[in-house]
């Protein structure tokens, strides 16, 4: 009997600009794609484009052209911030790293993908993205104000000891993501200096740090899975609960828009 066979979604993965042996390059980290793939979906990474020669029309289209492609869209974590002028703030001392193509790509991606019902997920840096494009701002160096944590990396000599789990996370009963996890808290893992000052209209807090500050947010009435969590459940997924359930969230929801867009295909 022939095996019936359904292809893997395909999710979109967004690249960070670096310089690689002198060259400009486009990259993401291996971890976030070898999540991905574990998960059964196919991680295609992409690359953040020259977008000024396009008009804002053109640049709609093309990101709905580019979009509707996908099962699936994944806003990594970066050692660079997102801008201040994007929320208009005067920059920190501590905020010394932009990506700026990065930027105007994902603010512009987060608001085509929750208008598309495309499954979103953002991790780190692409939390942050999420609250901006939401029209909330950003505390540029967390560990310089009174009464806040520091959430940047612990000192460690390998990769293991800086993604360690780091601090508890209070979930927000009935959120969304209590519908993914069952736990109260969690322990995770805390890599970044920036977090959410105001959070971004029609955004829920989904769980906080001891301190206070926001850790996971969601699209309110998001039509598909749309969530951030500012610490990263790449790192190791399958060894942690709460980070599988996250993993395993995001890729049923990107299996759903496969089989619904494989159902469009077929009817054209
Ligand atoms: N730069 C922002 C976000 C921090 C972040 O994404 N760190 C992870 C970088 C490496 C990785 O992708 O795991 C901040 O400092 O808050």
């Amino acid at each position: 009997m022939q095996a019936t066979y359904s292809p893997r979604p395909l999710v979109g993965v967004i690249a960070c600009c670096r310089e690689v042996e002198g060259h400009s390059a486009q990259m993401v980290t291996d971890k976030y794609l070898q999540a991905l793939y574990r998960y059964g979906v196919t991680p295609v990474i992409l690359p953040v484009l020259a977008v000024d020669m396009l008009t804002p029309e053109q640049r709609a289209a093309e990101t709905t052209a580019l979009l509707s492609r996908l099962d699936g869209l994944m806003l990594t974590g970066s050692y660079t911030n997102v801008s201040p002028d994007r929320y208009s703030a005067e920059r920190a001392p501590e905020n010394t790293r932009d990506d700026l193509l990065r930027d105007e790509e994902a603010l512009c991606w987060v608001h085509e993908a929750v208008r598309h019902a495309l499954p979103l997920f953002g991790i780190c840096r692409g939390f942050q993205e999420m609250n901006v494009a939401f029209g909330g701002t950003l505390h540029q160096a967390v560990q310089t104000l009174p009464g806040m944590l520091d959430h940047r990396e612990p000192s460690a000599d390998n990769m293991a000891g800086h993604y360690a789990p780091s601090h508890k996370v209070k979930i927000r009963p009935g959120g969304a993501l209590a519908a993914l996890y069952s736990g109260e808290h969690s322990e995770v893992n805390s890599l970044h200096q920036q977090g959410i000052d105001q959070l971004g209209p029609g955004l829920d807090a989904e769980a906080w740090a001891p301190d206070g500050l926001i850790e996971a947010i969601s699209v309110r009435d998001a039509a598909a899975f749309a969530l951030a969590v500012q610490w990263h459940p790449e790192w190791r997924s399958k060894d942690h609960p709460f980070y599988d359930a996250l993993f395993e969230g995001f890729a049923t929801a990107c299996r759903q828009h496969r089989t619904q867009r494989a159902a469009q295909l077929d009817a054209c």
